[in-house]
């Protein structure tokens, strides 16, 4: 037994005769035996010991630990007719008697009368006389399992009530403020007259309820150069006198005496459940599971047993009853010799409030600042990010990190095509008259052997470019899906999907096809650009979506000039009298087409964005040019080009698939950065709602010290919020690791958003450690000038 846990068991009464084959004998001072079984506790007397006897080991140390600041309990437990009433409280007759070592007065009115005498002492004593007491007490019994006021009997079944501040209470228990000893035995009579009593086998007034009678005392010490006071004690003596059990039932016993006996038996069951449990933990932070709650007499002791108490068990015995009975009581007082307690001083010191008004005043201005932080209505006391929070600037961010990850998207690449204009279409249209005029040059010279073998392919082109005006873009789309189906071959692979045309697909904006369906195409003759036959209108593909849109595009100033930039492009374009020239001509203004379109729309947006200007393809020197002519016999895209420029798109389309892969790449990060920063955004929340308990704390400090501070001193503070105010300002500090971790999480991110990153674009960058570098100094606000200590 240690640590300031103490339990106390002593046996009392009258111990003398046999029971059957079996005598109980006090062995020594602390030892009784029970035929050959021995109990020891930490004190036997028998009867020859008188109350005196019993209020000297029992009372004085209760009188001394309460004024020095500790709460302590009596429990007197029992069979019927042990004497339990008797050592408590006396017959009610020496109740007003002068304690004396011959009075039957019993041990409360002597420790009352004690602690009144040195109360007065300490205010007698000079060096002491700054000390000021305040004493209350209430005094109610639990009858059938409810609780009654014995100072107000008109209070009954009054409830159990949890304050999260003071602890358990009984709601509406009166109580009166006492100021000397006369006055609590007054109470005392008054409260045992009240008190529940009846005939059992061997009491003819036996109490038939359980009684608990509190003291509560305060102290204030002034200080020297204080206003106030140097500090305060509250302490509480506890006395709880049980009902006995009695097995023998009267004959006669009627209905209420049986329900009395059966709450009896019940709750003392339940008291002595809560003493086994709390007997196996033997640990007070290992009682979590004990059923303080199964009763009304265990819901009130739950300080008492295995709490904030010094407890002292009086096992009253009498040899006039069952062996059973009075081995049942020693076994009682065994196990609960072995409940650990934490007793402890309930004192706040001056100093202690000082703190804590400080601490309370520094958090009030912190909190106030961290709140118009947080709600940023007014902003920062900088003067920085004015109007936003943490999660706003986050959602920012995300919203930044989603475009970034959008645009990469090839799938989503159509909208580039979207931006060409309808004028574009018409310069292109343009352009391919032109085309056309000049391919009825070429036919026009039979000695051309090249124009000869081109003939009926350039007719079929021409024919197909007869067929090619701006109302037709409206169905090109669709009709570029046909088409491209019905290009595809039996093996699944569009047969004219070269690696050049895979890099035009990747872009979508333009289209080689070939003019599989005519036999006319079938000769390596086609020399003028893909837009020459009908099926080739679609070289150029205009998506509904950039038709419908036109008109908005038009408005845009921007669309405008990309679109004036294309024309230029086109016009500046010269029509090839060689079809192969014209053709490698033509592809090479789609490719600056789409190059310049792809460098002026990702001029205006944050995003991930390809340069094609590698792909950019020069007119073949004249001597390529026939080669190229006489490769076109199958007609494939790439067959139309010379060796080098075919070898030169291959390694392009290598280029492109590498510079996918780089964006695939720049996609993971940009997730990976997104889950980050939700994390961070989840830490940012949990660090609001640390400032919501905070400023709850605060609001209740406050109006505790402010009790504290200008509240009379007559007047009385309940003990709970000393303690409270202690638990709370133990309670009261940020871990500064939540600073570091969340400051960690920072350097992460924005190690993420280096420029060496991949991919990532300078805008969004910018953006993103924008955002970063607020979030760190909210934080930073939040944590080193505001509610850390
Ligand atoms: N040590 C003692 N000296 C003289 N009389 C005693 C002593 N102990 C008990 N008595 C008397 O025995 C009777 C029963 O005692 P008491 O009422 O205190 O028992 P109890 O344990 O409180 O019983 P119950 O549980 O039934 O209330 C009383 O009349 C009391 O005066």
């Amino acid at each position: 037994m240690g640590g300031g846990r103490v339990v106390e068991v002593l046996f009392v009464g009258a111990v003398h005769g046999e029971e059957g084959d079996r005598t109980v004998k006090k062995v020594s001072a602390d030892t009784l035996s029970v035929g050959e079984r021995k109990f020891t506790f930490d004190s036997v007397l028998d009867s020859n010991s008188n109350q005196e006897d019993v209020f000297h080991v029992v009372g004085v140390p209760l009188v001394k630990e309460a004024l020095a600041g500790f709460n302590t309990t009596i429990l007197s437990y029992g069979q019927s007719g042990s004497g339990k009433t008797y050592t408590l409280w006396g017959p009610p007759s020496a109740m007003v008697e002068d304690p004396s070592p011959r009075s039957h007065q019993g041990i409360v009115p002597r420790i009352f009368h004690m602690l009144f005498s040195e109360i007065e002492r300490e205010k007698e004593n000079p060096d002491r006389k700054h000390k000021n007491y305040q004493c209350r007490c209430s005094f109610l019994e639990i009858y059938n399992e409810q609780i009654g006021d014995l100072l107000d009997p008109t209070q009954r079944n009054l409830e159990i009530k949890d304050d999260p501040k003071s602890g358990l209470y009984v709601e509406n228990l009166s109580e009166e403020y006492v100021t000397s000893y006369e006055d609590v035995t007054q109470i005392l009579i008054k409260g045992l007259s009240s008190r529940k009593v009846g005939a059992t086998s061997v009491n003819s007034k036996s109490s038939r309820s359980h009684i608990v009678f509190t003291f509560i005392i305060e102290s204030w010490s002034k200080g020297e150069s204080s206003k106030c006071f140097s500090s305060s004690k509250t302490s509480r003596i506890t006395l709880v006198d049980l009902a006995g059990l009695d097995r023998d039932k009267l004959e006669d016993a009627g209905r209420q005496h049986v329900q009395e006996d059966k709450n009896v038996k019940k709750s003392l069951s339940q008291l002595g459940h809560v003493v086994n449990n709390l007997a196996k933990s033997s640990q007070p932070e290992n009682s979590g599971g004990t059923p303080y709650g199964s009763s009304c007499l265990t819901s009130l002791l739950r300080e008492s047993l295995g709490g904030n108490s010094k407890l002292t068990v009086i096992c009253n015995i009498s040899l006039n009853r069952h062996n059973g009975e009075i081995l049942s009581t020693l076994r009682f007082g065994q196990r609960i010799k072995s409940v650990r307690n934490d007793p402890m001083i309930n004192e706040i010191s001056e100093d202690d409030v000082n703190d804590l008004s400080d601490q309370i005043r520094q958090l009030k201005e912190e909190l106030i600042r961290a709140k118009s932080d947080v709600y940023g209505s007014v902003g920062s006391k900088n003067g920085h990010f004015k109007g936003r929070n943490v999660r706003d600037s986050l959602n920012q961010l995300r919203v930044s990190l989603n475009r970034s990850l959008i645009l990469p998207n090839i799938d989503n690449d159509l909208e580039e095509e979207v931006n060409v204009g309808e004028d574009d279409i018409k310069e292109l249209h343009q352009q391919l008259q032109n085309l056309h005029s000049s391919c009825d040059e070429n036919l026009r010279d039979p000695s051309d052997k090249r124009g000869s073998i081109q003939s009926s392919s350039v007719e079929e082109s021409c024919e197909a470019a007869d067929l090619l005006s701006a109302d037709d873009f409206d169905s090109a789309e669709e009709m570029e899906i046909e088409e491209f189906n019905e290009s595809v071959t039996p093996t699944g692979e569009p047969p004219f999907i070269t690696s050049t045309s895979r890099a035009l697909d990747i872009r979508n904006s333009i289209t080689i096809s070939s003019c599989i369906h005519s036999p006319i195409l079938e000769e390596p003759t086609l020399s003028e650009s893909p837009k020459i036959k009908d099926t080739l209108r679609k070289s150029i593909v205009a998506t509904s979506t950039l038709l419908s849109s036109q008109n908005n595009i038009l408005e845009n100033s921007k669309s405008l000039k990309r679109s004036e930039n294309l024309r230029s492009s086109l016009q500046s374009s010269k029509v090839f009298p060689n079809p192969t020239e014209s053709l490698a001509a033509s592809l090479q203004r789609g490719l600056q087409i789409i190059d310049h379109h792809q460098r002026n729309s990702g001029s205006d947006k944050p995003s991930l964005s390809f340069s094609f200007e590698h792909l950019t393809l020069k007119p073949c020197p004249e001597s390529d040019k026939v080669n190229a002519s006489v490769q076109t016999s199958n007609c494939p895209a790439d067959a139309l080009l010379c060796s080098s420029c075919r070898q030169k798109i291959d390694n392009n389309t290598d280029e492109i698939e590498d510079s996918l892969k780089t964006q695939m790449v720049a996609v993971d990060e940009a997730k990976d950065m997104v889950n980050d920063l939700t994390k961070a955004a989840e830490r940012e929340k949990e660090l609001e709602s640390i400032c919501m308990e905070q400023a709850a704390k605060i609001e209740h400090l406050s109006s505790l010290v402010e009790q504290y501070k200008n509240a009379p001193k007559n007047e009385i503070v309940p003990f709970e919020e000393h303690k409270d105010l202690k638990d709370m300002n133990e309670n009261m500090h940020f871990d500064v690791n939540e600073k570091e971790a969340l400051l960690k999480e920072i350097q992460t991110l924005r190690s993420k958003l280096q420029p060496n990153t991949a991919a990532t674009p300078n805008k969004s960058t910018e953006s993103l450690r924008s955002s970063l570098s607020f979030i760190e100094f909210y934080i930073c606000d939040i944590f080193d000038d505001g509610i850390s200590k």
